[in-house]
């Protein structure tokens, strides 16, 4: 069953999977899959390892061909471009660099196929922290440098559309801050951005949009938000007299195995367990929601630490692009 919620209409405008089916050796890798990207919206492309998401992001940017379905690109067939690059921007691996160029040839050679000056890709180097670098082998980069380099060769044609596969991959957290403050900037200066993760923490506050997939077929679509306000989790010393607390504070509580739940916001749940003089063991908001609505919908076999916590990212991304010189 495909769970929609939100709207769910075709845009006239946008990158359209349409149908796409791909499989490998007589297993169906991508089964039907179709959702739209639309411009100024960040679209999480969630599933467990082994879903589909690559393969369907291969056929998305027209660099694998798909056996049935079609992806289209603002009304055209993605295989149609001659310099997609400009159009539609990718970061599908970022080992995928020669080891041997430096990290400016690297570049150099993406902005000249794309008839761009250079002075735009040195721009863009500055942008991801890459600067002091630029003269090092790509071969001697790490992986969260290596994936600074692919986002900047993706976004240098300011292209309308962004496809990138687990851009987060070997970032640290403040790395995965910036990167998330970048495609938000991205995403409302009007471009449409595609994001895959097996992480369900790294997108649910970010995406406006996501589109689940799991053993190749589109199971979800919804707007994260409208899956449901946030719950506040919390254990104490007494749950009992906790959730009569807040019961007769006006705040429903439920009890659970992992603690007491309530719709209720962290700082009233501690001032109504501090008035009840109920010591509290643990109180933080539990931003699971996605993940239960996923996992409810999948074979649940997503790498999350513990089942259900997503790994917390701070909502606040920090804004400049911190220079790595170590790799
Ligand atoms: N080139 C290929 N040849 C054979 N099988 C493939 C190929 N590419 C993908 N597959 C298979 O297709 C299925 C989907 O793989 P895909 O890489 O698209 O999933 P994914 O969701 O991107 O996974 P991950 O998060 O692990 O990258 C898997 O069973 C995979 O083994």
């Amino acid at each position: 069953m495909r769970v929609q919620v939100g709207s769910e209409s075709p845009a006239s405008v946008g990158l359209v999977a349409h149908g796409l089916t791909k499989s490998y050796g007589g297993r169906l890798a991508a089964d039907d899959v179709s959702f739209t990207v639309r411009g100024g919206e960040i679209t999480g492309f969630l599933g467990p390892n082994g879903s589909g998401k690559s393969t369907t992001m291969r056929m998305l940017v027209g660099l694998s061909r798909p056996d049935r379905g079609q992806a289209i690109l603002d009304g055209t067939p993605v295989a149609a471009y001659h310099n997609p690059g400009l159009r539609l921007g990718a970061l599908l691996d970022a080992s995928a660099v020669h080891d041997g160029r430096s990290v400016r040839e690297t570049m150099s050679i993406a902005t000249q196929t794309m008839g761009l000056a250079r002075s735009t890709g040195d721009e863009w180097l500055s942008r991801v922290g890459l600067s002091s670098v630029a003269r090092r082998r790509a071969g001697a980069l790490s992986l969260g440098m290596r994936q600074r380099l692919g986002l900047a060769i993706a976004c240098v044609g300011s292209p309308r559309y962004l496809v990138l596969d687990e851009p987060m991959n070997g970032l640290d957290t403040e790395g995965i801050g910036w990167v998330k403050s970048l495609l938000r900037l991205i995403a409302d200066d009007g471009a449409g951005v595609l994001i895959s993760t097996h992480l369900i923490g790294e997108i649910e506050d970010l995406a406006d949009r996501v589109v689940v997939i799991d053993r190749g077929r589109v199971v979800v679509e919804a707007d994260p938000r409208a899956l449901g306000a946030p719950l506040t989790v919390v254990r104490s010393a007494d749950d009992v007299a906790l959730v009569r607390a807040l019961e007769a504070a006006g705040c429903p509580a439920t009890t659970t195995p992992h603690g007491v739940t309530t719709a209720a916001a962290p700082d009233l749940v501690g001032r109504v367990a501090l008035s009840a003089a109920v010591a509290l063991v643990e109180l933080r908001e539990e931003r699971a929601r996605l993940a239960s609505f996923v996992l409810d919908n999948t074979r649940g076999e997503f790498a999350a630490p513990d089942g259900l916590e997503p790994v917390g990212i701070p909502s606040t991304a920090p804004a400049p692009a911190p220079e790595r010189t170590s790799s």
